[in-house]
């Protein structure tokens, strides 16, 4: 079992093939489709795998499927594959927010081997966090390939209950842009200060990989982390307090609700 197709070419996807290729998965052994030309071409341009416009091509020699379409489209596209493929014996990772495993299952004609997979677009660094639930009918063997392959793009949490997926989403899935969101306020405000959008970036890009870097690096708590930046009635606890005033926990919280929220509509479209 060592080849896989990725049907579409979006982000999601580019994240994980750059995240395969970059930790020494065969080329060869990747192929991606998607209807327009430009981002399959690129990807093939720049790493070598296969590429075609033909979701069927794509997967009909694969052991393992990545469905990278938006959620709207999976079950399209799996009807697709099932008119034409033998499905009984491949492996379907999903990524769509908001598309069930029973709605998944039900356009491939059954109850098939499918893995509800949430990753994010860090997974394209290696740095990814990947949440998976897997359908019954998933072997030992094919489980062990999707932990591999999503092991490759970063670290990955197997779930119990497929309602899990949409806590991850909250968390990981749209997490890299509740930090992109911050870093941009922060980045405008050193703008409005007088530093250039380049320096700007860079004093809030490391910024941002020094404190990621120590929450990884020591083994306290990161409220003990943000403690040691706070001198007692200093600059930084001052400016704790306008985010604190201005409800900030609870904004996150209720953001990170709206996320989960939206999931659930999505999959009762
Ligand atoms: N972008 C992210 O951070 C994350 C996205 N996801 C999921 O990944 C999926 C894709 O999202 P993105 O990559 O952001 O979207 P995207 O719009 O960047 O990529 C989707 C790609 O699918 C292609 N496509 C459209 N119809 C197709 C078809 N019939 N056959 C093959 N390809 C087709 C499009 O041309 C496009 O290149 C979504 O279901 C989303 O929920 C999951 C986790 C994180
Ligand atoms: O925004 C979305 O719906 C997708 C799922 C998680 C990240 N992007």
């Amino acid at each position: 079992m060592n080849k896989v197709a990725f049907i579409g070419a979006g982000n999601m996807n580019r994240a994980i093939i750059l995240g395969l290729i970059n930790n020494g998965v065969s080329a060869n052994d990747i192929t991606v489709s998607n209807p327009s030309p430009e981002k399959r071409e690129a990807l093939a341009k720049d790493y070598g795998i296969k590429q075609t416009a033909n979701n069927i091509d794509a997967a009909k020699d694969a052991d393992v499927i990545v469905l990278g379409v938006k959620p709207h489209l999976i079950e399209s596209v799996c009807k697709e594959l099932a008119s034409a493929l033998p499905v009984n014996e491949k492996c379907f990772i999903s990524v769509a927010a908001g598309t069930t495993m029973a709605q998944i299952q039900a356009a491939l004609g059954g109850n098939k081997s499918v893995i509800r997979s949430m990753p994010n677009t860090p997974s394209q660094l290696g740095l990814g966090v990947s949440g998976a639930f897997a359908s019954p009918q998933v072997t030992p063997a094919q489980k062990a390939y999707a932990d591999t392959l999503m092991k490759a793009t970063g670290i990955v949490k197997w779930l119990d209950e497929e309602s899990e997926i949409d806590h991850i989403i909250a968390v990981s899935g749209s997490g890299p842009a509740y930090f992109f969101l911050f870093m941009e306020s922060m980045a405008a405000e050193a703008v409005k200060l007088g530093f250039s959008e380049q320096e700007a970036r860079q004093l809030v890009q490391q910024t941002a990989l020094g404190a990621a870097n120590m929450v990884v690096e020591n083994d306290i708590s990161i409220a003990k982390l943000r403690e040691n930046v706070t001198s007692k009635g200093g600059t930084t606890q001052a400016a704790l307090k306008a985010f604190t005033d201005g409800g900030l926990p609870e904004l996150v919280s209720t953001a990170m609700q709206a996320a989960i929220a939206r999931a659930k509509e999505m999959a009762n479209k």
